[in-house]
């Protein structure tokens, strides 16, 4: 999915929303889960796909005798998700995710290219 249609997709979705009554039953919260089932599907396909560029670069590093843990690197990261963060998640919760995420990819890179013999992405 390109990043046009995800946001289309996120637009749509964010413009017809399940219908919210005055006084929600339990029910009312089956269309709203369904609907968080997709979007974890599609954060996790972004997430495999940011793995995916992150274990390239690993490959370009371990030609080039680079380390894997660039911290500066990092901070720029973070610093591009908080400066783009519109919420209702603060900023300290988005640094925590996003922490979590560089360090599972960290350790990606690290298993992939640093700990195994080299192979082409
Ligand atoms: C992906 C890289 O490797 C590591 C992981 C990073 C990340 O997940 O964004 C950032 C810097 C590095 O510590 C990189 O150097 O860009």
């Amino acid at each position: 999915m390109s990043f046009e249609l995800l946001h289309s997709a996120i637009d749509h979705a964010q413009n017809h929303r399940p219908e919210l009554p005055e006084s929600p039953t339990e029910a009312d919260m089956i269309p709203w889960r369904r609907r968080i089932d997709e979007i974890d599907r599609a954060i996790l396909r972004l997430l495999n796909e940011r793995a995916r560029c992150a274990n390239i670069i690993g490959y370009i590093k371990k030609k080039l005798g680079l380390p894997v843990y660039v911290p500066e690197r990092e901070e720029e990261v973070l610093r591009n998700v908080l400066s783009a963060n519109e919420g209702p998640l603060s900023n300290e919760a988005v640094r925590r995710l996003f922490e979590r995420v560089i360090d599972e990819t960290r350790a990606l890179e690290r298993q992939k290219y640093q700990d195994a013999p080299s192979e082409h992405p």
